[in-house]
């Protein structure tokens, strides 16, 4: 069994919703179990920043997928949740990366793991410590802006949260 956390976030439309449903089909993924969830984040937009502030969150998941199959399962996501890239780093329904899968080094065409920006971005670095406060991570959280926004006890409770 494969180790793995996702980073989620969403600056268009109901951002919840989409946060919400991203991790139900995570959920009903026979070949994926969500074992922790991070409470949710409000975070002012790093990199391309004349856009709607966005909601993140982590996740961490158990499957028997490869990293590849994974991000297929990720993208599909995206598109289910009509994803549509119009700007780099600019606004998006959704948006699913593989921050880490095992302690794996991978580098193709299609995928970087460790997520090749993930410790520079506050906005992935605090849930995922959140989550698994003994991960090792290396270099600098930078000071984007982060506001504690909803935190849930349970999956459950998040999945079934009327928004
Ligand atoms: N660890 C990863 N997780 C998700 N996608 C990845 C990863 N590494 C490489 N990719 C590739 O990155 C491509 C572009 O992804 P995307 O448009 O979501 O980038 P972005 O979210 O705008 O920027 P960033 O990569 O900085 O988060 C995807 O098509 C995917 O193949
Ligand atoms: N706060 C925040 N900023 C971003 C985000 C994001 O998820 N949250 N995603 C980006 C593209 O990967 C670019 N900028």
């Amino acid at each position: 069994m494969n180790l793995s956390y996702l980073s989620l976030g969403s600056n268009m439309g109901d951002r919840f919703e989409m946060l919400r449903q991203a991790v139900a089909q995570l959920v009903e993924h026979p070949a994926v179990t969500v074992t922790r969830i991070s409470s949710l984040y409000e975070t002012d937009p790093v990199g391309y920043t004349d856009q709607e502030p966005f909601l993140n969150m982590v996740v961490q998941l158990e499957t028997e997928l490869t990293a590849l199959a994974l991000l297929d399962v990720c993208q599909k996501i995206e598109q289910n949740l009509n994803r549509k890239r119009l700007v780099r780093w600019g606004p998006r329904t959704i948006d699913l990366d593989i921050l880490l899968y095992n302690q794996d080094r991978i580098e193709t065409d299609r995928l970087t793991v460790p997520h090749p920006r993930m410790n520079e971005r506050a906005f992935v670095l605090i849930p995922l410590l959140e989550i698994d406060p003994g991960l090792e991570v290396a270099g600098t959280i930078e000071t984007d802006g982060v506001l504690l926004w909803k935190s849930y006890n349970s999956l459950a409770a998040f999945l079934q949260d009327v928004h």
